[in-house]
Formats: C-alpha cells, sequence, structure tokens
C-alpha cells in the first residue's frame, strides 16, 4: 500500500526546487512528487535526474506531476496527472502497469472516469483555499470528502484516495476520519522552520502511533 504522505515539491529554480525536495527527504518525508510548471525541458530533466538520485538514497518514491515522457525517460516511480493532462489510459500505454499514476478528482463523477481509466491512486481536491494553485476547482472542504468518499462505499469503489489543498497539521485528524488514505501537502512542509517536528507529526496522525 501506498505510504500515506506525498510532499509536492515547490520552487522557482532548479537549486530551490532541489533544496526543499533534500529537506523533506531529511525530515522524514518518503514521497516526492517534482512539480515545477512551465519550465524548459533541460531544465526539468536536470532536476529531475537530480531528484531520482536524491530519491534512491532516501529509499523514497518519486513521482513527476505532468510529464509522462519525463517521468518514462528517468525512469520515475510514476506520474501525478490533472484533469487537462494526458489521460491516464495514454500514460498506462506508455508507462506500462508498474508504474503509479495519480489522477486529480474534484467530484464523484471524476473519481469514477479516472479509477476506470486505470489508475492508482486519487488526488481528491482542494480541501481548503491555497496560494500554491491557481484556477483552483471549487472547493471541498470535510463534508465534501465525506459525501464523496461516502458515495464510493455505496458504490464499493476501493481506491487511495489522497487529499489535498491548503492542508494544516490541525487538519488531519478530522480528514482521516472521512475515510481517506492520505494526504498531499506542498506549503506547510516547504515553509516550515520545524520540518522533523512537523513531518513526525503528520506520520503519527496519519498512520496512528505506529509508523511503519
Ligand atoms: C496528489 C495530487 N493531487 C492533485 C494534484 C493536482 O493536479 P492537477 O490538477 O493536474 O494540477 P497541477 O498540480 O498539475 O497544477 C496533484 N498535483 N497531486
Ligand atoms: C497541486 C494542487 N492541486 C490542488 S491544491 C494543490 C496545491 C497543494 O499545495 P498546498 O499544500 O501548498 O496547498
Ligand atoms: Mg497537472
Amino acid at each position: 500500500m501506498y505510504n500515506k504522505l506525498q510532499y509536492i515539491s515547490q520552487g522557482e529554480s532548479v537549486e530551490e526546487q532541489l533544496y526543499n525536495i533534500h529537506q523533506a527527504l531529511d525530515n522524514g518525508c518518503d514521497w516526492i512528487q517534482m512539480r515545477f510548471k512551465h519550465q524548459r525541458p533541460k531544465k526539468a530533466l536536470a532536476l529531475a535526474e537530480a531528484v531520482k538520485f536524491l530519491c534512491e538514497e532516501y529509499l523514497a518514491n518519486f513521482i513527476v506531476n505532468d510529464d509522462v515522457h519525463l517521468a518514462e525517460k528517468i525512469n520515475a516511480d510514476g506520474v501525478h496527472l490533472g484533469l487537462s493532462d494526458m489521460e491516464v489510459t495514454e500514460a498506462r500505454t506508455i508507462l506500462g502497469k508498474t508504474k503509479i499514476i495519480g489522477a486529480t478528482a474534484n467530484t464523484f463523477e471524476h473519481i469514477v472516469h479516472q479509477v476506470n481509466n486505470g489508475c492508482d491512486y486519487i488526488g481528491l481536491g482542494p480541501f481548503q483555499y491555497t496560494k500554491t494553485k491557481s484556477n483552483l476547482s471549487p472547493i471541498l472542504g470535510f463534508e465534501g470528502y465525506r459525501s464523496i468518499i461516502a458515495k464510493m462505499k455505496q458504490l464499493q469503489i476501493e481506491i487511495p484516495i489522497y487529499a489535498i489543498g491548503g492542508i494544516t497539521l490541525e487538519d488531519v485528524n478530522i480528514l482521516i476520519k472521512t475515510g481517506i488514505h492520505g494526504i498531499a501537502v506542498s506549503s506547510i512542509i516547504t515553509k516550515s522552520d520545524e520540518k522533523q517536528n512537523l513531518i513526525t507529526q503528520l506520520n503519527e496522525k496519519l498512520y496512528g502511533s505506529v509508523i511503519v
């Protein structure tokens, strides 16, 4: 089963991205999504190669945001694809069965679509407002997760759900109670001055007292 905490990278330059990713790994994150949007292919490749090397050293999962061909080129563990990115079916043809393909959903109907296309997990959000992404879909709040996950249970749709969007440490206990599998976060980790403490607390809340 997938780890419950995914760090989505931030940074304006290759150096800043690498620093943030290294910090996340060093302080206990074992799943990195490299999100470095609107970059020249050479820069994205240079960063992806460096992140791949780091993630191997830390035994962490490494997925690439949006760019299936880049993920294939550097043999990453997978990709995350949104509703306006390549379809999961096409990505699966390119990457094969063994790679992780995560897919975005904002509604129950999106989940059905992405699951039918063969994704491995769903990034369901946004939970609440965040500055990290522009053109946000409608905010779900706790009630949005509760009602969508209840519908999934009714129809016996089983797939790990990751909450995303503006999540803080204080939100995690209630989010977990809605039935999500894990969370994908960017700002709280990137901006924290006490990353080790924060990531330990996030993991404790996500896994209960036993961290595997
Ligand atoms: C885990 C996870 N869930 C959702 C997203 C959002 O993907 P997308 O809608 O394609 O937006 P961008 O991140 O590409 O701006 C995600 N990245 N990760
Ligand atoms: C990529 C993405 N998709 C929906 S919200 C979001 C950003 C999550 O980042 P943060 O944890 O900083 O709100
Ligand atoms: Mg995307």
